[in-house]
């Protein structure tokens, strides 16, 4: 599987232009499509979804043109899909799935509409239940009540009232008024159950408006379109941007500093999702909003906690429960029910994947409570759910973590974690790599303490899984075996203490034959693979210095410095031979001379990681400095690469 590794983030600012809003993009598709005349549509989003909604309006037989960048020419078809007979893939887009569903049962055509399989776990009998008192023929492929659908034609007979439940998606309310205009008669939908998302059902209106069609409204009861309604061109439609998308990066501004600011979306946005700003700002978040711009920045005193019915934001609500990791006491985000019936079940996903990370979640039916602990890395699962992906994200300003499949974020933001790189920054690394005995590890240990930093050996990672894998009975040739080893490793670095299951290793992992041992299952790429995640963990503030190989090629080649440290193999020699001496061990220079030779000549040629200066390393010759020297230069050149 895929995964992006996030650092611990330090601090957040910027500016971001948002991509096309999700929910008013899909609306202009279909309305363009129904509509007199042709429509041209800037800034629409590009993204899975909004492909689906493309996809299928092209197998319809509706003129779609790309005319570059985000603008697309639509040839409306007068309300008569030139194509009576189709099957639609839809993928996950419920702006995509129900409003055509409307559409189609209405269009006097034969239509199979299928999705993913998650589509077709999430309802649809309310809208099918309100199209059938139209006289609209539609019948369940798979389970009652959900996709995939067989729409055929049917005489639609509109009497007058047609009722439709509100209370499991707005979507349902939305497919039905933009398909009303179809029937040429008048018709009034009435809301049975308490109608929840309400602020889509605006969307939904002043989209069907901008075509000319305007519904009349009693409150959030009834909603009447009369007959003669006809959808037309408005010419050209500019599609804003994306409420909810903006609320990732308005909470990094609240968490990490900011500003941050948003555009494409303000205070005039027919976006209900606009409202996230609001529940950011009763958080504490300083935040200002312009006609179509909001920035955001953190308080003074940190986050707090609130306790809010977040019906009308559910999108934009997820980002408050990650957000709540940041917040001091317990976020309780209520009238949540429709979030078990999304993307995947988010109630329980996010409570899942929260307590992974170690906040304390309690779950229910239609809530979830979040209090926040002491953050511990964790790889994150996203459920193929675009929003999972994105709210945790914000998750590393308290510890680095994994994200698994973050494509899943295509649809609706498949750049997200480019824009989110831009505006964000990580707790400093500094990568030294170098050959055998260069004193790398010294000068490394001495600057991360000069810094205040922690320290990786990257080294020690592997003598610990060869020592493991010895005492495990392993042998070192053992790839999967070896890679299972380094995976579980149960290993805790204090200081220059390093504990193996809770014990201390001291000595153990220096000898020679361990030494050897390091060499060899360093070259198995899975175990390499298996320790990536568990070294990239030690990337947290204040900063890091991480020393061994491949420090600043694999591991962490977004370093701030990447130095290669090295000296001449005589010197290097030298150095080895008078440590041992030191240490009360008898050594031969020419003989420690050869192996280093040997070892240089080994860990240069192996496939797997080899020993090389990266082009963007600065190389730091050692043979005639002292130790201070040289722990100077890598503090002069990370002020210098750091201011
Ligand atoms: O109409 C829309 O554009 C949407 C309505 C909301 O769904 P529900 O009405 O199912 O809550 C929202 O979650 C979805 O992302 C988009
Ligand atoms: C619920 C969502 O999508 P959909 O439009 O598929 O309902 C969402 O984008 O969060």
């Amino acid at each position: 599987m895929e995964f992006l590794d996030l650092p611990q983030l330090l601090s957040a600012a910027g500016t971001v232009r948002l991509p096309g809003s999700k929910s008013i993009s899909n609306r202009v598709l279909l309305l363009a499509a129904l509509a007199d005349g042709e429509t041209e549509v800037r800034d629409l989003l590009a993204s899975d979804d909004t492909e689906r909604m493309l996809d299928a309006l092209q197998a319809l037989g509706i003129g779609v043109t790309h005319l570059g960048g985000e603008n697309w020419k639509i040839v409306g078809c007068g309300g008569a899909f030139p194509v009576k007979q189709a099957e639609l893939f839809l993928g996950n887009a419920g702006t995509a799935f129900r409003p055509l569903t409307a559409a189609l049962a209405l269009a006097g055509g034969d239509y199979v509409l299928k999705g993913v399989a998650r589509m077709h776990e999430r309802p649809i009998g309310d809208l099918v239940d309100g199209l059938r008192q139209l006289g609209a023929d539609v019948s369940y492929l798979g389970n009652e009540g959900y996709p995939p659908l067989h729409l055929k034609p049917a005489t639609i007979r509109p009497d007058g009232v047609v009722s439709v439940r509100g209370d499991v998606s707005s979507q349902f309310l939305t497919g039905l008024l933009m398909a009303l205009p179809l029937t040429g008669q008048t018709v009034a939908v009435d809301v049975v159950g308490e109608l929840i998302s309400k602020p889509y059902i605006e969307i939904t209106l002043a989209t069907m408006a901008r075509f000319g069609v305007v519904v009349e409204r009693d409150g959030w009861q009834r909603f009447t379109v009369r007959a003669g309604s006809r959808y037309v061109s408005p010419g050209t439609v500019y599609v804003e941007g994306d409420a909810s998308s903006a609320s990732y990066f308005l909470a990094l501004g609240a968490i990490g500093g900011g500003p941050v600011r948003v555009e494409g979306v303000g205070r005039d946005s027919i976006q209900g999702d606009v409202k996230f700003a609001e529940a950011l700002a009763q958080m504490g978040a300083i935040i200002e909003t312009g006609p179509n711009w909001m920035t955001a920045c953190a308080p003074q005193g940190g986050l707090i906690a609130v306790d809010l019915d977040c019906n009308h934001i559910p999108d934009a609500a997820m980002t408050l429960a990650t957000a709540a990791l940041f917040a001091k006491g317990t976020t309780t985000l209520r009238n949540i029910a429709s979030w078990r019936v999304k993307e995947t079940d988010r109630i329980a996903a996010m409570a899942t994947e929260l307590r992974k990370i170690g906040a304390v979640v309690e779950e229910g039916a239609d809530f979830i409570k979040i209090t926040p602990s002491t953050a511990r890395p964790a790889a994150i699962d996203t459920y193929d759910d675009h929003r999972m992906a994105m709210c945790f994200s914000l998750a590393a300003f308290a510890t680095p973590l994994r994200i698994n499949d973050p494509k899943c974020v295509a649809k609706t933001f498949p750049d997200y974690f480019e824009r989110f790189a831009t505006v964000t920054r990580a707790a400093p690394v500094i990568a030294i790599d170098g050959p055998s005995a260069s004193g790398k590890g010294s000068v490394a240990a001495r600057v991360a303490a000069a810094l205040g930093f922690a320290y990786l050996d990257s080294g020690a990672l592997y003598r610990l899984t060869a020592l493991a894998a010895q005492r495990a009975g392993i042998a070192w040739d053992d790839e999967a075996g070896v890679a299972a080893i380094a995976a579980g490793l149960d290993v805790v670095f204090t200081g220059e203490d390093i504990r193996l299951a809770g014990v201390l290793v001291g000595d153990a992992i220096r000898t020679e034959d361990i030494s050897a041992g390091a060499s060899k299952v360093a070259a198995l790429p899975a175990v390499r693979e298996a320790l990536l995640f568990r070294q990239r963990v030690f990337n947290t503030l204040p900063g890091l210095v991480g020393d061994g190989r491949d420090m600043g090629s694999v591991i962490f080649p977004r370093a701030v410095l990447k130095v290669f440290l090295t000296a001449t193999a005589e010197a290097r020699a030298e150095r080895r031979y008078k440590q041992l001496i030191e240490k009360g061990f008898s050594a031969n220079l020419p003989d420690l001379l050869a192996d280093l030779q040997q070892r240089d000549a080994r860990d240069s040629q192996r496939s797997v990681a080899p020993l090389r200066q990266e082009a963007d390393a600065r190389l730091l010759e050692t043979t005639q400095l002292t130790i201070e020297q040289a722990v100077k230069q890598v503090l002069d050149w990370y002020s210098e690469a750091s201011s």
